[in-house]
């Protein structure tokens, strides 16, 4: 593409005294990316986030965001970035409004879609005039996703935004992302939730234990998912091992005589050669759920070198 990417992480690593946040993270997202960065709970998401944010700064390695450091250079990112924190923390006392003025304050830039997104989340101007003390969790996240993209960010960065928001409201949430993509923008939003990453990203990074597992195109983590065999065999006697031969190794759930395994697509082939050398009764094969493959993802063993393949635009 050629262009700076839009965000840029050199063997980012974040330790909090002895615990790590994220180790030797490299990653790049290029401009007009809408990126998923998904992974279990203290995958350490949020700490990359917030790096990326320069609300923490590195233990080692660095971050480029929009070509500048985002510690650094924080006066100038600020209004090019638009940031939604998982935990938002707001001033009670506060009005909506209020909190929103603040907010463009600290993004020195104006901020011309206020009210279009307000409209389009569905906060009032009555609810704008309320302290926030009296919001609900949805309303606050809403409130949080308008100050975010409020200003027109050139990069969105997004700790986990539909929690708390109701499925209309997730729909919005949806559209907007589509629109910030038409329009050019980058959009990182993190997540654990698989279904949520696959609709709003073009490609997604898998975190865990603080180290990248893989880096793929959504498109690919589809076709890349599990098969699942259920077998079932014939002629088993009571009370004996039951066993699948070399197909043992993929871990499979017995039941009576079925038994049932995932087994990735590159292995199908050699596994059912070797089940059939059984006495097999029925067999079946079929794609593994997505979430299932994402599962695999998070279970597989971290690479000892902290590299992950597939890392390319
Ligand atoms: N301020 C802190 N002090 C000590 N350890 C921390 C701190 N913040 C995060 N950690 C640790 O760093 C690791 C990564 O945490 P992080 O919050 O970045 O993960 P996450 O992927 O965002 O998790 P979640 O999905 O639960 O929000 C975890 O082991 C967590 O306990």
């Amino acid at each position: 593409m050629g262009e700076t990417p839009a965000i840029e992480l050199t063997r980012l690593s974040k330790r909090y005294g002895p615990v790590v946040g994220v180790e030797s993270l490299s990653l790049a997202v290029e401009a007009g990316e809408v990126f998923g960065f998904l992974g279990p709970n203290g995958a350490g998401k949020t700490t990359t986030l917030r790096c990326l944010v320069g609300l923490l700064g590195p233990t080692s390695g660095h971050a480029r965001v929009l070509g500048l450091d985002p510690l650094a250079d924080h006066a100038r990112l600020a209004p090019r970035l638009g940031y939604l924190p998982g935990e938002l923390r707001l001033y009670p006392e506060l009005t909506g409004a209020q909190t929103l003025d603040l907010l463009t304050a600290l993004q020195r830039a104006p901020s011309p879609r206020r009210r279009e997104l307000c409209e389009r989340l569905d906060l009032s101007d009555r609810d704008l005039r309320r302290p926030v003390l009296g919001y609900s969790r949805g309303m606050k996240q809403k409130l949080g996703l308008v100050q975010a993209l409020q200003h027109e960010p050139r990069l969105v960065v997004l700790d986990e935004p539909t929690e708390g928001l109701d499925p209309l409201v997730q729909e919005t949430f949806f559209a907007l992302m589509a629109e910030a993509a038409g329009a050019g923008r980058t959009v990182l939003l993190s997540s654990h939730v698989l279904p949520e990453v696959q609709r709003a990203c073009g490609r997604v990074a898998i975190i865990r234990e603080g180290r990248l597992v893989t880096v793929e195109r959504v498109a690919s983590l589809r076709e890349a998912r599990a098969r699942r065999i259920r077998v079932t065999l014939g002629g088993l006697r009571p009370g004996r091992p039951r066993s699948l031969g070399d197909a043992d190794r993929w871990n499979p759930r017995w039941q009576g005589d079925r038994a049932e395994l995932l087994v990735p697509p590159s292995d199908i082939t050699a596994t059912l050669r070797a089940l059939l050398t059984l006495p097999v009764a029925d067999i079946t094969v079929e794609e593994a759920g997505l979430d299932e493959a994402f599962l695999d993802l998070y279970r597989d063993p971290a690479p000892p070198d902290g590299t992950a393949p597939g890392n390319a635009p």
